[in-house]
């Protein structure tokens, strides 16, 4: 097998002679720090003490399970030693200043995938690196990201990473050791007949998704006129690691439920990272209709609703969206929507 280049190599060969690129590979190289830390602790399971146990509550009103709070303990300790002036985390309200002189950002999701901690399913860090820029740093859209990325902690702990340079995945090599380049300039397939959703908040759905997923369930005799398959792992680390390596569609649209008119996901930490990475490995991410790089953050933690993956599709769930005004029409569902 040909030799595979190391993390460090990688960030160095991009990173040489550019000051702010210096600077983004060292806030990458201290998120992996963490992320070595956070895979020993997950590794162990329930022999760490109560991982999973309800602690608090955090600034979206989530439960804050006791790995939230200490994976966020361990992502602020390790960017201290980083030159990053703020970071913005799920886990905390306020941002929190570092070093105000320090050039980049980092906004974070310490934990994603907190109902999967003690299943024994993957879980993951999701982060993206910004330019320093005061009180706005993190209203800043995410197509200003320097650098964006996730780490899951699986059967192997994995880093996906860009740098604006494609996406690139990295294993961890054993516990604690250096992360190395398995898959270089990753690209999801363009078509695919797998997604991802929650269906049990089908009956809370908007009707582009409702009729989205009808002509996905319907299968080789409906309009699609192909076969479709499901993957959850409720995960948005896992089911985006999925979508990289063989094509799909996450899905976490708005609904009626209190407080998921703009879905489940944070932009800033959540859905930015996502759409960068799903961005530069060919792949697209929108809202339903707006380029998720293109949302203004309002504050944040502001939701944002998700489609993302192989780019065909989210550009053909995006025309669903486009046809809402016939589709709110009484004759709609009868006729069903074929769009080719
Ligand atoms: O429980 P639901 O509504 O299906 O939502 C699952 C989604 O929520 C998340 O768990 C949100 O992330 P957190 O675990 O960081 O809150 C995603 O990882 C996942 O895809
Ligand atoms: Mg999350
Ligand atoms: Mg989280």
């Amino acid at each position: 097998m040909a030799e595979h280049m190391t993390l460090d190599a990688f960030l160095d060969q991009w990173s040489a002679g550019d000051a702010v690129r210096g600077a983004t590979a060292a806030t990458v190289r201290a998120v992996c720090d963490a992320g070595r830390t956070i895979a020993a602790l997950v590794a162990r399971g329930a022999l760490e003490e109560a991982m999973g146990s309800a602690v608090g509550e955090n600034a979206g009103g989530d439960t804050q399970k006791a790995l939230d709070v200490r994976t966020h303990d361990i992502l602020v300790e390790a960017l201290r030693g980083a030159p990053v002036s703020r970071l913005g985390s799920e886990e905390a309200e306020d941002v929190i200043v570092l070093d105000p002189a320090a050039p980049v950002a980092v906004a974070a999701d310490p934990l994603d995938g907190s109902s999967n901690i003690e299943t024994n399913v993957s879980i993951g860090t999701l982060f993206g690196i910004l330019p320093e820029a005061g009180e706005e740093t993190f209203l800043q859209p995410g197509s200003r990201q320097l650098a964006a990325g996730f780490i899951v902690y699986g059967p192997a702990t994995a880093l996906v990473l860009t740098v604006g340079t494609g996406t690139h995945i990295f294993m961890m090599d054993g516990v604690g050791g250096p992360f190395v380049r398995t898959s270089a300039d990753v690209q999801i397939p363009k078509t695919t007949k797998e997604y991802a959703i929650n269906a049990s908040n089908a009956r809370h759905w908007a009707e582009p998704m409702r009729a989205y997923i009808a002509d996905c369930l319907a299968g080789a005799d409906g309009p699609r006129e192909k076969n479709f398959n499901t993957r959850w792992v409720g995960s948005l680390v896992a089911d985006v690691f999925r979508i990289l390596v063989r094509g799909g569609v996450y899905l976490y649209p708005g609904d009626a439920r209190e407080g998921y008119g703009s879905g489940r996901l944070r932009l800033v930490y959540e859905c930015n990272p996502i759409a960068m990475v799903c961005e530069q490995a060919g792949g697209a991410a929108t809202d339903g209709k707006t380029r998720i790089l293109d949302i203004v953050p309002s504050r944040l933690h502001a939701r944002a609703p998700l489609v993302a993956g192989s780019a065909e599709e989210v550009e053909r769930i995006g025309r669903y969206y486009g046809d809402e005004a016939r589709q709110s029409s009484p004759l709609f569902a009868k006729r069903g929507l074929f769009l080719s």
